[in-house]
């Protein structure tokens, strides 16, 4: 037990129906409550590990049981096709069998559940505790909250899930008369104690009463214990401004501009756990698409929805979202792209017919399986429809049927059989688990048709992309103009043929300034039907040619009707010196709205330098400096060209690449580019000179950018002059 952490605790605020003495002094009645809490903690955790096993010997029994179903069933099942009757008896013999299956697994899959909670909870069984009145003289209700839900064998609830309606209360952080929406209905309530909780495992470390909220106190323990090399999930911190994010209600579009360091990242994350939970056996991982702004940040944040008991969504990059949309070879090349471009082609498309040159054919191998002349009588079919998605989606149906009666015709050959018997008789294991030896002209085709499609693999993809269509000789013939950026380009194929991924249920965008028009609308298109997130901020885009804020907005009204708006404006991240700084940076109303939570550290250190062998000594001082203070140190260099040549200078420091993870420890040189997201201990600007920050927008966005991945020491050199960006305020 941590007795300075004890005596940190509030004074209880609650009285005797909460069982607490009322004349105690305030550090006995501490003592008393620390005591009851560390009793109720240890009763629960030994429920959570008994229900833990529970469950596992329930799945135990529920494998054992459908083993043995499965078995007697296989027996039992005869199959018959000689008459009508027989067949439909069969048929119903199996779907009694597939019943019982399926109810093995709906009982495996409900102990699985539990057993996911049990897990995720005996790491920290809660985190919260509220007590409510839900009429006035009746006695309040105390409920635990924590990072899941889970009741005990009489449906009692041990701890409620942090996303249950109920919980809303806690985060709301308003004490007395408060109310919460469940079921469409607004239930008041009088919330009488909001006790926090630090708790390990069984142990309780410390506990915190809130009277009038206006200080989270596990906030600040949580944040003084500082940065980690992978993102953590913020459940029991969730401050208000960052709540009535994570709890939105499901608009179609929500856009949220936050400072830096006020929590998008962790806020989105918590968002998607909350949609799992509302949506629980619903929406599927699969469903939900997150794209993030480089390969190292996607490993920064791929713990925290495991640590919570969900699966991970898919987590792309942009390039490796488009990439596979374009054809084989193809860069992902400039996303530089306007509106207006896109608009081009939509009107273009509107007005347009296929013509031959339009059809290319469908070849592998060597073989052509398919011809343009073929695709075009069946673009003749449909001729009544307006070239676009519905005929292209006809077209590609009857294409695909007649790929594939040219492989089965090209099976029933015997050149084929020929071939394959000629293959190495490994090769022919592999394929057929046996050696090509057909009985009958049946089983020749069959296993003809086997090889056939492995060998013309090439083909059938290209059939699903609907490769017959030759996007560039359209473009050509369309736009009259060759070489489209690959933005265009997917944007073509997707208003021709409606390639898209109508499946996805929610798309996240974090960093979302640094996307233009063009590939805003290419996301909004593609996932034509999924509710979006867009979170970022104004100030940290760093290219050139991205959407400005309004202009995203634009984008989602004019493709999704409308779009919600949030604003974070509260650092969790760097001390208050480093917010100043990075904050006097920011237009001049948006910096008066900026605070930090952080506790102070020493000031940033600015040092300018008035040669380069200067400079050079300042920057190796500033390493060993960093070095012997231990944690994670990252160097910020504009370009990676910059990172290259600094690593030369710095003798033995790694350069971050796209492929790396985040270190816990020591020193990196990282290209902006990558440390878009991430945080680290210390910050060392290398050179923030007038010739490496011009007095320019892009610059001090840029600027703001770097300094604002410090969480408590920041380090700026200059070689020669200091920027003006620094100089003003
Ligand atoms: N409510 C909170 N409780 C505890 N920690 C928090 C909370 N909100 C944010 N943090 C911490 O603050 C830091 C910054 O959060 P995050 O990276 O999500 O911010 P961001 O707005 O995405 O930053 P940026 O845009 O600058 O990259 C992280 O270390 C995060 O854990």
């Amino acid at each position: 037990m941590s007795r300075e952490g004890q005596q940190s605790a509030g004074a209880p605020s609650v009285g005797g129906d909460l069982g607490r003495p009322s004349a105690a002094t305030g550090q006995e009645a501490a003592d008393l409550v620390f005591a009851a809490e560390q009793a109720h903690l240890s009763e629960t955790y030994g429920k959570l590990e008994k229900i833990g096993r529970d469950a596992i010997a329930a799945m135990e029994a529920v494998a054992r049981d459908a083993a043995e179903d499965k078995k007697s069933m296989a027996e039992e099942l005869a199959v018959n096709f000689a008459t009508w009757d027989d067949i439909l008896e069969t048929h119903a013999d199996i779907v009694a069998m597939n019943n019982i299956i399926e109810a093995h697994d709906m009982a495996n899959s409900v102990q699985a559940e539990r057993l996911r909670a049990v897990e995720v909870l005996l790491r920290e069984p809660y985190f919260a505790k509220i007590a409510l009145q839900f009429k006035e003289g009746a006695p309040a209700k105390e409920l635990y909250i924590g990072s899941a839900g889970i009741s005990d064998e009489n449906y009692r609830r041990l701890v409620v899930d942090w996303r249950s309606p109920v919980a809303e209360v806690y985060y709301n952080q308003t004490m007395g008369p408060t109310s919460y929406v469940a079921d469409g209905r607004t239930i008041h309530v009088d919330l009488q104690l909001r006790r926090q909780f630090e708790i390990e495992e069984d142990r309780l470390i410390t506990y915190f009463d809130s009277d009038v909220a206006i200080e989270d106190k596990l906030l600040l323990a949580s944040l003084s214990r500082g940065r980690s090399a992978h993102m953590q999930a913020i459940t029991a911190t969730i401050q208000r401004e960052q709540n009535a994010v994570v709890r939105h209600e499901d608009v179609p579009v929500l856009q949220v501009a936050g400072i830096a360091g006020s929590g998008k990242t962790s806020v989105f994350m918590q968002r998607i756990a909350y949609l799992f939970y509302q949506h629980r056996g619903a929406l599927d991982p699969t469903q939900v698409f997150l794209i993030s702004p480089n390969p190292v940040f996607g490993r920064y944040i791929d713990r925290v929805l495991p640590d919570l008991g969900e699966r991970n969504p898919e987590i792309l990059t942009w390039e490796e979202f488009l990439s596979p949309l374009l054809p084989a070879g193809r860069g992902v090349g400039e996303s530089d792209v306007s509106l207006e471009r896109l608009r081009a082609i939509d009107a273009a498309v509107a007005s347009f017919e296929f013509a031959r040159s339009d059809f290319r054919d469908i070849t592998s191998a060597g073989v052509r399986l398919l011809g343009g002349d073929a695709v075009e009588k069946v673009s003749a079919k449909f001729a009544n429809l307006p070239a676009g998605p519905h005929r292209a989606t006809l077209m590609a149906e009857e294409l695909s049927v007649r790929l594939t009666a040219r492989l089965k015709s090209l099976a029933a050959q015997e050149d084929t059989h020929d071939e394959i018997a000629s293959l190495p008789v490994d090769e022919q294991l592999r394929l057929f688990g046996e050696v090509f030896d057909p009985q009958s002209d049946e089983e020749a085709r069959t296993l003809a048709l086997v090889y056939l499609e492995e060998k013309h693999t090439d083909a059938l993809r290209a059939m699903e992309a609907m490769e017959w269509l030759d996007v560039d000789r359209v473009a050509a013939r369309l736009l009259g103009r060759e070489g489209l950026t690959s933005v265009e380009w997917v944007y073509l194929k997707m208003a021709l043929t409606g390639l898209g991924n109508p499946e996805a249920r929610y798309v996240m965008i974090d960093e979302a300034q640094d996307y233009s028009q063009g590939q805003l609308a290419v996301l909004a298109r593609y996932f034509r039907r999924a509710h979006f997130l867009l979170l970022g901020d104004p100030n940290q885009a760093i290219f050139e040619g991205t959407a400005t804020w309004d202009e995203m907005r634009a984008v989602f009204e004019e493709m999704r009707g409308s779009v919600s708006q949030c604003r974070l404006m509260t650092s969790y991240r760097s001390t208050p010196a480093i917010t100043d700084l990075f904050a006097r940076l920011l237009p001049a109303g948006e910096a008066m709205e900026v605070a930090s939570v952080q506790r102070e550290a020493p000031a940033p250190e600015i040092v300018v330098c008035e040669n380069a062998d200067e400079w050079k000594a300042a920057l190796v001082e500033a390493v060993r400096v960093a070095c012997d203070a231990g944690g994670l140190t990252a160097v910020i260099v504009p370009w990676k060209n910059d990172a290259k040549r600094l690593a030369k200078t710095l003798d033995g420091v790694t350069v971050l690449g796209e492929g790396d993870s985040l270190p816990e420890t020591g020193i990196v040189v990282v290209p902006l580019k990558l440390a878009k997201g991430l945080e680290f201990d210390r910050v060392i600007i290398p050179d923030a000179s007038a010739r490496a920050f011009p007095n320019s927008d892009i610059a001090r966005r840029r600027l703001y950018t770097t300094i604002s991945r410090a969480t408590r020491h920041l380090t700026i050199l200059s070689n020669g002059e200091l920027t003006e960006l620094l100089n003003q305020g």
